[in-house]
């Protein structure tokens, strides 16, 4: 079995191996969409084509809506390349519940597939007709957390940005100076209401997406290449929405025991591919079946009743706090430590990292001893029920080939939000004293050595990708394990940087504790189980 239309019609050998296919009709739904596209999705990868494109497959099966989702890719061309001329726009979604069992699905909601790119002429312009079409209701990003960044490290523009703000919507080149460009189309339309939906996991994304739409706006309409009025349509919500968004799906990358599990049920296309721009992807994705899907309900064009099929709705600030909730306490910072003592101790599986009773117990005192004590509890969903599910069920999941090396990709773009905020609810606290925080410098400290790139045992290992790794390293280079001095005014300097830490951890007295354990932990092979069976125990 191959995954594309033509073999999708044959209906009974999809179901013969128990491979569930939608139901509806894809060709009057991919003409429906040409004519009134209503949802573009930027940045198609794994979590996208597991969870928004499922949730509208089964809207589309429920025949709540008639039209699918239009997605573009403005990074990574390949990803398009292989969806499109493979898999027409298709993806196998393998859920991997708790108990074993196993769903699989077509997902078959994508319609077309694009690229942000102006050299590909015909996809370029139909995006802008998507723009300039009253019909669109939402664009929705997962791009990762770095693809809203418009400056490097020393927080100065990249010269495309640069480039983009001088030349104008016309022919802007950067990611996000392109989509802006779109976004004039529309505002040269007529002014049609949209909302910009961002689902990366960071705090306050649709901020951090508005930001970047609105430093192009601004800019342009500085050097004279916009009017005001595009920058007063980008500040109005009734116009142009930034809804703020929690997203919770644990989507690894897709993996070769789920290949093997597919293989002998007769489906073909199992082998995933690295591009070259460090995606991994395949014809299949694999996920867990938990998904939380919380959205500032402000949608200045209306919306696909995504409410039917378990998305929650709500206001601004209870999206704050589930977000809040789970990206800065109750899931993501337990990911980052395991992540990081995960490839420090030779793991690579997260569920196995769980079987540790020394990381387990790192797991539980990051989330429920340090971040519990300052969330607030978002009424919609209980932070402590929250973390039990993901420390008791859905970490420990056997069945989820999730891996330390991959959640601990972009360490440092992700830091600031996950540890940072909680250090400062603790700065900010009459109750709670920073200085009591144990695991979390343990876990910062547990980076710096990281950053060596040489395991416990003294074996070197690949450390994953991160678009600041060759500057962080800068600052580790001459340190080795057995070393029993190491120059702090030196990492002072990388441990003071904000745009890393969210806070200077110098100057709320952290930095000493973080270096102490950082010491500690290169003073010798097993130096690392050893400063964290003292951290936990
Ligand atoms: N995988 C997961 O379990 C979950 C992921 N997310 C969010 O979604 C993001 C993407 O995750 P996946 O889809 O699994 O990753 P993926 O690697 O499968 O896809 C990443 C997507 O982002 C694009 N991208 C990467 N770097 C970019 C850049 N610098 N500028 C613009 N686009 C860029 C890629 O081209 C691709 O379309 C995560 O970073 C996270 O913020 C949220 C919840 C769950
Ligand atoms: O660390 P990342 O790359 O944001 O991925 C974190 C993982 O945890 C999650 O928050 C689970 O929803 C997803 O973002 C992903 O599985």
């Amino acid at each position: 079995m191959l995954l594309n239309q033509q073999e999708l019609e044959n209906k009974e050998q999809w179901t013969e191996a128990g491979i569930r296919v939608p139901t509806f009709d894809r060709a009057a739904v991919k003409r429906q969409t040409e004519t009134a596209p209503t949802w573009l999705h930027l940045g198609p990868g794994n979590i996208f084509r597991a969870f928004p494109a499922m949730l509208m497959q089964k809207l589309l099966d429920l025949k709540q809506v008639d039209t699918g989702i239009v997605v573009a890719e403005g990074y990574d061309y390949e990803i398009v390349d292989i969806m499109k001329q493979q898999n027409d726009n298709l993806s196998l979604l393998v859920t991997l519940k708790t108990d074993g069992n196993i769903e699989k699905s077509v997902v078959g909601s994508i319609m077309e597939s694009l690229k942000i790119d102006r050299e590909s002429k015909e996809d370029y312009q139909r995006l802008v007709a998507i723009f300039e079409n009253r019909t669109l209701q939402m664009v929705s990003f997962t791009i990762t957390e770095k693809g809203y960044s418009l400056t490097d490290s020393r927080g100065n523009y990249g010269q495309q940005i640069v480039e983009d703000f001088t030349n104008g919507p016309e022919v802007a080149e950067s990611y996000i100076g392109k989509v802006a460009a779109l976004l004039h189309c529309r505002f040269l339309a007529g002014q049609l209401p949209l909302a910009f939906v961002s689902m990366d996991n960071m705090s306050h994304n649709g901020d951090i997406l508005k930001s970047a739409i609105h430093t192009f706006a601004s800019n342009w309409q500085e050097n004279g290449l916009v009017t005001p009025e595009f920058v007063a349509y980008v500040n109005d919500p009734e116009k142009v929405s930034f809804p703020w968004s929690m997203i919770d799906k644990i989507t690894p990358r897709p993996d070769e025991t789920v290949a093997q599990m597919l293989r002998k049920d007769g489906f073909e296309e199992v082998d995933y591919k690295i591009t070259q721009k460090n995606t991994y992807t395949a014809a299949f994705v694999n996920a867990e079946e938990t998904e939380y899907l919380v959205i500032e309900d402000a949608f200045p064009n209306g919306r696909p009743p995504l409410d039917k099929v378990g998305v929650i709705f709500t206001d601004r600030h209870t999206v704050n706090q589930v977000e809040t909730m789970k990206v800065t306490t109750c899931l993501n910072p337990i990911h980052t430590a395991l992540a990081i003592f995960g490839c420090l101790l030779g793991y690579e599986r997260i569920s196995d990292e769980m079987k540790n009773p020394l990381l387990k117990k790192l797991a539980e005192k990051v989330g429920y001893q340090e971040g519990l004590p300052v969330v607030v509890d978002p009424g919609i969903i209980n932070p402590k029920e929250f973390i039990d599910e993901v420390v008791g069920v859905r970490l420990p999941n056997p069945f989820i080939p999730d891996t330390p090396q991959r959640i601990a990709t972009d360490t440092s773009q992700k830091l600031a939000i996950r540890f940072g905020k909680t250090i400062e609810s603790y700065l900010n606290s009459d109750t709670y004293d920073v200085a009591s925080l144990e695991a979390i410098p343990f876990v910062l400290a547990g980076w710096l050595r990281y950053l060596l790139g040489v395991d416990d045992t003294g074996k070197v290992f690949e450390k994953s990708s991160d678009p600041r790794m060759t500057e962080v390293s800068a600052f580790v280079k001459d340190i080795k394990i057995g070393d029993t001095t190491i120059d702090r005014l030196n990492l002072g300097a990388l441990l003071k940087d904000k745009t890393i830490f969210g806070v200077d951890l110098v100057a709320v007295n952290m930095a000493d504790k973080v270096l102490d354990l950082f010491e500690e932990m290169i003073a010798s092979e097993g130096a690392v189980e050893k400063t964290l069976r003292k951290i936990v125990e």
